[in-house]
């Protein structure tokens, strides 16, 4: 057994960053940027206006001043002449200010008739102007690597660029094995259970950035995951869930072995999630969870989806950890760091009382992992821990 540490390198060596490709704005979102956006324009492009009203010269804006209204400037189209001293242009939120113009006057704070406005309110606080490239500049860049957020596609639109260079999605065939499994709806005989793990990793893993594709169930037998480790063409990250123990029917690491899985680690001190395992087949990493539901989302938490992360060009890091104080007591740790269920509510993370790697209702009521390190003494409630939210 390794530590988690320990672990965690191995997974990031045995991957590299998947490639790249270019998609449409509209495509972009929660993809990771690959190559810098440069902005192609200023923005605003031009000094504009920040309000609907009239385009004057700040110096005379004084109560009851009268000045010439000498024609509009609409969005989308500037006001051609020069404003002159009495003399004011009707403008709108985003038109180009007119030369001559240093503030606009918002319209509640005027009286029109005809073609003169009066100032009713000589407000000059604010000039209502926002100046030519005050977001931003031509030349000026949204580095990458970075997670597209929706407002960073709108900087990107905004900046003009049509299509951006983003890491490619790394393809994640998952691979499920087990007698006594049967698809979601199904009718399970007396002793079989329905699988389930495929489909949490499934939407963890695309919740990541990743496509996974769910592979047909194998049996647990030798020619059966063969034949299902070879319809794993085109994958860039193989997963197999179960048969990862030491049980006679346990057979992922000796057939994957029999494969020329060149093999990273077997077995990490942590609970839960020990049996994992990591290596290389061919030239397709593939990384081993345990069967238990608890065991495989945990171990799909703490090293598949940084892996993911780092496959699409992300800085590869374990899962961000925050501290909370303990909302209970807890008891010593034993030689495997333990993630425990938890709730994390207002800076305090409370474990759930039962902790059995097969419970899915506690996992999907639980909204962080409290990080028990190895030997770790007992604690009490009030004392500060660390915690993964999931
Ligand atoms: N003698 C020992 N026995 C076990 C050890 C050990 O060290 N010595 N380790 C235990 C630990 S810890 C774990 S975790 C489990 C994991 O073992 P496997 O990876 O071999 O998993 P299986 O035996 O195939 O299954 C365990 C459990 O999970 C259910 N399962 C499997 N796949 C799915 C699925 N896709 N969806 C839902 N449930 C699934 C399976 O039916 C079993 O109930 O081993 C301990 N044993
Ligand atoms: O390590 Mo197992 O994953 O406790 O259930």
């Amino acid at each position: 057994m390794i530590p988690v540490s320990e672990a965690l390198e191995k997974i990031f060596a045995l991957v590299a960053p998947v490639g790249t490709e270019r998609v449409p704005l509209s495509k972009a979102a929660g993809r990771v940027l690959a190559e810098p956006v440069v902005a192609r324009r200023a923005q605003p492009p031009f000094a504009a206006s920040a309000m609907d009203g009239y385009a004057l010269r700040a110096a005379e804006v004084t109560q009851g001043a009268r000045f010439r209204v000498i024609g509009a400037a609409p969005a989308g189209e500037a006001f051609a002449g020069t404003v002159g001293a009495g003399e004011a242009v009707r403008i709108f939120t985003g038109a180009p200010v007119p030369d001559g113009a240093d503030m606009v006057v918002i319209q509640e704070n005027t009286a029109r008739d005809g073609d003169v406005v009066t100032i009713t309110d000589p407000d000059r606080h604010a000039t209502n102007i926002r100046p030519a490239g005050g977001d931003f500049a031509p030349g000026d860049r949204m580095e990458a690597p970075r997670r597209l957020s929706p407002a960073d596609v709108m900087l990107a639109a905004a900046m003009n660029v049509p299509d951006l260079v983003v890491s490619r999605r790394p393809v994640v065939a998952l691979l499920a094995t087990g007698n006594e499994l049967v698809m979601p709806g199904e009718e399970p005989r007396d002793d079989q259970i329905v699988a389930c793990n495929g489909f949490g990793l499934k939407a963890l893993f695309e919740a990541a950035g990743a496509e996974a594709r769910l592979l047909p169930i194998a049996r647990d037998d030798v020619d059966s995951l063969r034949t299902a480790l070879g319809l794993t063409d085109g994958a860039d990250l193989i997963v197999t869930i179960g048969g990862a123990s030491v049980g006679d029917h346990d057979l992922v690491a000796g057939v994957a072995a029999d494969l020329g899985l060149e093999a990273a680690f077997h077995k990490v001190a942590m609970r839960p999630g020990k049996p994992l395992l990591a290596g290389r087949l061919g030239d397709v990493p593939m990384v081993g969870v345990p069967g238990n539901p608890v065991s495989a989302m945990v171990c799909g938490h703490i090293f598949l989806r940084p892996m993911l992360l780092a496959m699409q060009g992300l800085v590869a890091r374990p899962a961000p950890r925050v501290t909370a104080a303990l909302g209970a007591d807890v008891a010593e740790n034993g030689p495997r760091e333990h993630y425990m269920r938890a709730i994390l509510a207002d800076g305090v993370v409370t474990p759930f009382d039962s902790q059995d790697s097969a419970l899915l209702g506690v996992l999907s009521q639980s909204n962080a992992l409290l990080v028990r390190p190895v030997a770790d003494p007992s604690r009490k409630a009030g004392e500060m821990a660390e915690v993964v939210p999931i």
